[in-house]
């Protein structure tokens, strides 16, 4: 369990039309620590019916939501970043009790998602619109920005506050109302949230919670004429599926999709910097987040040295329950990952990779896994075909740059990309030449609030987070008046 200040934020119910519910039925969906199996809690597992209801409250709720000044939805969205910056500690506190990343990245995450509240309580004043020279005499035309209207979100585990507020905030501040389905592992940190939520007057039926089966509450999201717009981070296949069924009712859809994410070592990076980048874009979130190296490349010359430095660093990563201090590396979310990371793991050897770290279960038992490199990897190799999302960092060589930005884009995937070089041709060349929609030059770390993110091809579709991402959740509508 986790002792909180303020008990009050560990909730059990959906957050509904500003109610607390539960499912009629009395079903529920129980929470659990990846770390020990521990029971934390339930949810809600609510049926369609519910589900149908708490989009038609909603509704109800949008026109009023929708006439109030943007300055004034900018103040609500204050008070709300406000109280998640003030709760920071027990947010983090009952993230890694239900994902399992240490708390230094929990904590971490609650600053990162209270960023977007209030980088969009700002963007939302900002929605211009335009006037334009007519043609026609008489006439004059202008463009106005309106909300899309209800919105639906559904999110994963792997942040399970950030990738709540990167959906919610700019709808909210756009004048959009948003019910969210967070994932099942990880539904307490979004209760959480709503609870700041009604804290900070967010009108009810503004923003709401529902949890229960992915597939009943996809069908109510993706069928009900209602909702206009969906918004999903989590699996290319998820996301394809919901593309399909959004198709019905030609609703908006923004995806946050998976990634195959090249890092290219070039002879002239600063190796010790390009190590340190490796590791934390590799290992962040126990190599569970989307923009995390999969496929690093390393050129020959410098292969050796940037290999051993590589497993020496992450030989000394701490492995333990994400609760305690210093603790670097938690378990990964279920079973399921560790054996992905596993059969990854064998493909490689049985194909001719080697171990240079670590490479099977943690000594803790359950679903700890010894953070892992391993050496001559081949494009190939299921570890470099598929994400792997788990501490395993794939170490492959080139010769020359033409072939490391060939090897890097020989994938269905485009969300992000890292290289390491000092020569500042070389940057230009490389970052226009790789296909994503996020690159990473001489740095591992690439989230912030204010840049632009998302992928191409099969990585996803719209950008979430600076100007761009209001964008989402807004209409552009034409005024032309004539007779003047
Ligand atoms: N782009 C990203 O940030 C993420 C990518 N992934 C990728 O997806 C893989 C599987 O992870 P999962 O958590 O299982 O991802 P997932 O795509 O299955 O789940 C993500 C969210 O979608 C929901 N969902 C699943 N099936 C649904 C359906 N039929 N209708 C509506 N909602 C549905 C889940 O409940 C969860 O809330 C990972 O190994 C990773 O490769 C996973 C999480 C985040
Ligand atoms: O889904 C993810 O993995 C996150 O989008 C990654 S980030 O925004 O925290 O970098």
């Amino acid at each position: 369990m986790f002792k909180l200040i303020d008990k009050s934020l560990f909730r059990q119910q959906c957050y509904i039309n500003g109610k607390w519910e539960n499912a009629r039925s009395g079903a529920i969906i129980t929470v659990s620590n990846p770390a020990d199996g521990s029971v934390l809690g339930s949810v809600p597992d609510m049926s369609h019916e519910e589900v149908t209801a708490a989009v038609e409250t909603a509704a109800t709720a949008l026109p009023a939501w929708r006439r109030r000044t943007a300055a004034d939805r900018s103040q609500a969205l204050r008070r709300w970043y406000d109280l998640v910056i003030s709760n920071q500690a027990d947010l983090a506190a009952i993230m890694t009790a239900e994902q399992g990343k240490p708390l230094t990245e929990s904590s971490g995450e609650i600053a990162y998602a209270a960023s977007f509240i209030e980088w969009f309580a700002e963007e939302g004043k900002r929605v211009y619109g335009d006037t334009i020279p007519a043609q026609q005499p008489g006439t004059r035309i202008v463009v106005t920005k309106e909300p899309i209207g209800v919105c639906a979100a559904i999110t994963p585990w792997n942040f399970p506050a950030a990738m709540i507020t990167r959906k919610a905030a700019p709808a909210l501040a756009a004048g959009c109302v948003m019910l969210v389905k967070p994932a099942s592992q990880t539904p307490l940190t979004a209760l959480a949230l709503a609870e700041l939520a009604q804290r900070a007057g967010i009108p009810k039926g503004v923003f709401n919670v529902v949890t229960g089966q992915s597939s009943v509450i996809g069908r109510v999201f993706t069928q009900n004429p209602l909702v206009r717009k969906i918004s999903f981070t989590g699996s290319t296949e998820i996301g394809r599926r919901l593309m399909r069924d959004c198709a019905g009712t030609i609703k908006k859809i923004s995806l946050e999709l998976g990634g195959n994410a090249p890092f290219i070592v070039f002879d002239d990076a600063d190796l010790d910097a390009a190590v340190r980048g490796a590791i934390a874009c590799k290992f962040r979130n126990s190599g569970q987040t989307c923009v995390c190296a999969n496929r690093i490349f390393v050129q020959e010359s410098v292969y050796a040295e940037f290999a051993e430095k590589l497993a020496s660093a992450t030989q000394a990563l701490t492995v333990g329950n994400g609760s305690t201090p210093g603790v670097e590396q938690g378990p990964l979310i279920s079973q399921a990952a560790v054996e992905k990371v596993e059969q990854h793991i064998e493909d490689a050897l049985a194909n001719g990779a080697n171990l240079i770290a670590g490479g099977q279960r943690h000594a803790l038992g359950g679903t700890f896994f010894q953070p892992t490199v391993l050496c001559n990897v081949s494009p190939d190799m299921l570890i470099a075909k598929e994400e792997t999302f788990g501490p395993v960092a794939p170490l492959l060589r080139f010769e020359v740059e033409g072939e490391a930005v060939r090897l890097a884009n020989d994938t269905e995937f485009g969300l992000a990309a890292y290289f390491y070089s000092r020569d500042q041709a070389r940057v230009w060349r490389v970052a226009g030449a790789l296909e994503a929609g996020i690159v990473g030059i001489n740095t591992g770390l690439v989230s912030s609030a204010v840049a632009p993110f998302g992928g191409v091809k099969q990585s996803g579709i719209g950008r979430e987070g600076s100007k761009y991402g209001i964008e989402e959740y807004v209409e552009t509508k034409y005024l032309c008046m004539g007779g003047l």
